[in-house]
């Protein structure tokens, strides 16, 4: 049983309940995403999860290589790459987890609405290294139980959070990674002030992921004062992947 959900959110999780199991025997070790972002930061870069994201029912929409544009995002630099494989309202599909994480040597985030383990099978068996688990779509007891699934496979989920509410939510259920979304799921309205006053209350042993929005490097310096550790970005190199090195 979900959390109440409406609008769009409620149609794209009933989506999610009806997935295929994808039969692929995985081929490559698991990668840690927290091990990496430490190790960028240690170097006095920014870690920049970089997203393959073709559209959203934001109205975004973008048309590019899978392959080159995660050869362009590693070469750069980037901590990781997050890969939507929504399909319905992203366009995204299991086939660029499964390309992109053939492609690159450095951790890969499963970006999908993940609401049964199978999704995480599927997504152990395509390669990811890290799951994305959406707090506002699921019950306590279900982020708690997909939580503990996901690092059977020793894949470390990135817990994503909106307020300060589901923050102690993630907390209690044990979340290492926890993103902020500046951008409301169902509304689509960037905050980036609500993130700052999110951030600075998650403890220093967390990794801190800053989600959504983030176009420029002065936005990424002010998140770090606030204690981002990662930066997840998808729009903006979507629509122009050299940026990233003015980002790092
Ligand atoms: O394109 P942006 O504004 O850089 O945002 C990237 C990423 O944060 C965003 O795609 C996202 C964050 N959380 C999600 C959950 C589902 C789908 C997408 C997302």
């Amino acid at each position: 049983m979900v959390r109440f959900l409406t609008g769009w959110l409620k149609d794209v999780v009933n989506n999610a309940y009806s997935r295929p199991y994808v039969h692929k025997i995985r081929d490559k070790p698991v990668f840690s995403l927290i091990d990496a972002i430490r190790k960028v930061k240690e170097e006095n870069k920014n870690p920049i999860i970089a997203e393959y994201k073709r559209a959203s029912p934001s109205g975004f929409s973008a048309d590019r290589d899978p392959i080159e544009y995660a050869k362009e995002m590693e070469r750069s630099g980037a901590v990781g790459i997050s890969v939507l494989t929504e399909d319905k309202f992203f366009s995204g599909s299991y086939d660029y987890l499964f390309i992109i994480s053939h492609t690159v040597k450095i951790p890969v985030l499963m970006k999908d609405f993940v609401v049964t383990e199978r999704q995480i099978d599927n997504a152990y068996n395509l390669g990811a290294d890290s799951i994305l688990l959406i707090v506002r779509i699921l019950t306590e007891r279900e982020l708690e139980s997909l939580i503990l699934y996901a690092r059977s496979y020793r894949l470390e989920p990135l817990v994503e959070i909106f307020d300060e509410n589901e923050l102690e939510i993630a907390l209690n259920a044990g979340a290492k990674i926890i993103g902020v979304n500046s951008r409301d799921l169902l509304t689509f309205t960037i905050d980036q002030e609500r993130v700052k006053r999110v951030l600075r209350k998650i403890p220093s042993n967390v990794i801190r992921v800053a989600e959504s929005g983030i176009t420029s490097k002065e936005q990424i310096e002010e998140l770090k004062k606030y204690g981002a550790d990662a930066f997840l970005i998808g729009s903006s190199l979507m629509k122009e992947p050299s940026k990233i090195k003015e980002l790092i």
